[in-house]
């Protein structure tokens, strides 16, 4: 890492290091918080920021059920999250691999993707149910359910690191392995320390800088970061449930991310990080209320479908089941709602007559889906 970029603004020192790749320099960073002001240029753009929020809120606390809202967010959370670090699955593969595990057969079997994207699902609901607060248990935590069974099981998962790591090539290199423990033990602290300096979303973004510059794991750093980030966000702003995520933003201005969290580092621009997640968290609030909506119409639409061509309660369930999973197999049915296996397939039958489920051709066990609700959830998600 070149030492000399650092400026006298830089929020930290930079300390010589020995690493496997020989001597090198090393950024420890001061403490949170930053020795730095909100500027009242951005208060226009966090006030927007707190009324979409809270739009966002009401309109979630006011559905029927707020998974149908809940599952394709956060499956767009765990997609966008893992491909920023070259992990690729698409929605369909996702939505397939819960329906059906599988173990991967090989390094390149797609199977291996698949389980990192769907492990990051999982860490996501383990982290926004957890009773613990954020502590460096619960990171560890997260880090351990996000490489069960995965490329990275030998990079200690639910570990912290006892090695030097670089970031992107050597470009910048977080602090020492000692290091890492105080430095998140600090983190902690300030993040259960009630502050008067910053708005509590900003303490987010903050916070997000200060994990993903100590770096504490040898792999799967960006990714508890984002975890950690969604926990705090629906915690500091209060939310009934996380609603609230800002990877696919992060993804679509990659280069953007990266530049403004190496900026902070050497010369401390904090304003240009604040403003950047501040524009992502109302871009991204205003496409999650945008897809409730359409998802809550929808829904409306085919409940009238149904009900108006005298169907029956089993029907209206499996109608509010395809909200949460959309994909259906019959086999799945007999058990969920105690009808034999031909009943099943009547039933779902009746909805592809009524323009909602369509059968997957060549699927065995027979798969349907309804492509509707599928694109509504997962639309501008290439890859299917
Ligand atoms: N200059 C920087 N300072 C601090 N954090 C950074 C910097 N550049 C990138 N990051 C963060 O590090 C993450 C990537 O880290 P790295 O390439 O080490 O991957 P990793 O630890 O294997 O994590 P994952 O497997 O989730 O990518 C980015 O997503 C970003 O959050």
């Amino acid at each position: 890492m070149d030492a000399k970029q650092f400026s006298k603004k830089s929020p930290g020192r930079v300390v010589r290091v020995t690493t496997t790749w020989g001597g090198d320099h090393a950024f420890i960073p001061d403490p949170l918080p930053p020795n730095w002001e909100f500027p009242a240029a951005l208060w226009p753009l966090l006030s927007d920021v707190k009324q979409q929020i809270g739009i966002l809120e009401g309109l979630g606390r006011n559905l029927p059920n707020p998974g149908i809202l809940l599952r394709p967010i956060s499956d767009r959370e765990a997609i966008r999250s893992s491909r920023l670090e070259g992990t690729f699955a698409s929605p369909k593969e996702l939505v397939l691999f819960e329906l059906q595990p599988r173990e991967s057969k090989s390094e390149d079997d797609p199977a291996n993707h698949q389980r990192e994207v769907f492990n990051y699902r999982k860490a996501l609901d383990h982290g926004t149910n957890s009773e613990l607060p954020i502590s460096l248990r619960l990171m560890r935590e997260l880090h351990q359910i996000l490489l069960t069974g995965v490329r990275g099981r030998d990079r200690a998962p639910g570990e912290f690191r006892r090695i030097q790591v670089g970031i992107g090539g050597g470009r910048f290199i977080p602090p020492p392995a000692e290091q890492v423990t105080p430095c998140l033990g600090l983190l902690e602290s300030y993040i259960h320390t009630e502050s008067t300096s910053f708005d509590p979303l900003v303490e987010c973004f903050l916070a997000h800088y200060q994990f993903e510059t100590i770096h504490p794991f040898i792999d799967g750093n960006g990714r508890v970061g984002r975890l950690l980030l969604a926990i705090m966000m629906q915690q500091n702003c209060k939310l009934s449930m996380p609603w609230l995520y800002l990877s696919e933003f992060f993804e679509q201005h990659r280069d953007e991310y990266m530049s403004c969290l190496f900026n902070i580092s050497v010369k401390g621009s904090w304003t240009e990080w604040i403003e950047y997640c501040l524009r992502g968290t109302l871009w991204q609030t205003q496409e999650t209320i945008r897809r409730c909506e359409n998802l809550r119409a929808i829904r409306e639409e085919y409940l009238k479908r149904i009900t108006s061509g005298g169907g029956s309660a089993r029907l209206v369930q499996i109608v509010e089941d395809i909200f949460i999973s959309p994909f259906i197999r019959v086999v799945d049915l007999p058990e969920r709602l105690g009808v034999s296996y031909p009943t099943a397939g009547t039933d779902l039958q009746r909805l592809v007559d009524a323009g909602i489920l369509e059968e997957l051709p060549n699927e065995r066990p027979k798969l349907y889906y309804a492509p509707e609700v599928f694109r509504i959830s997962y639309d501008t998600l290439d890859g299917d």
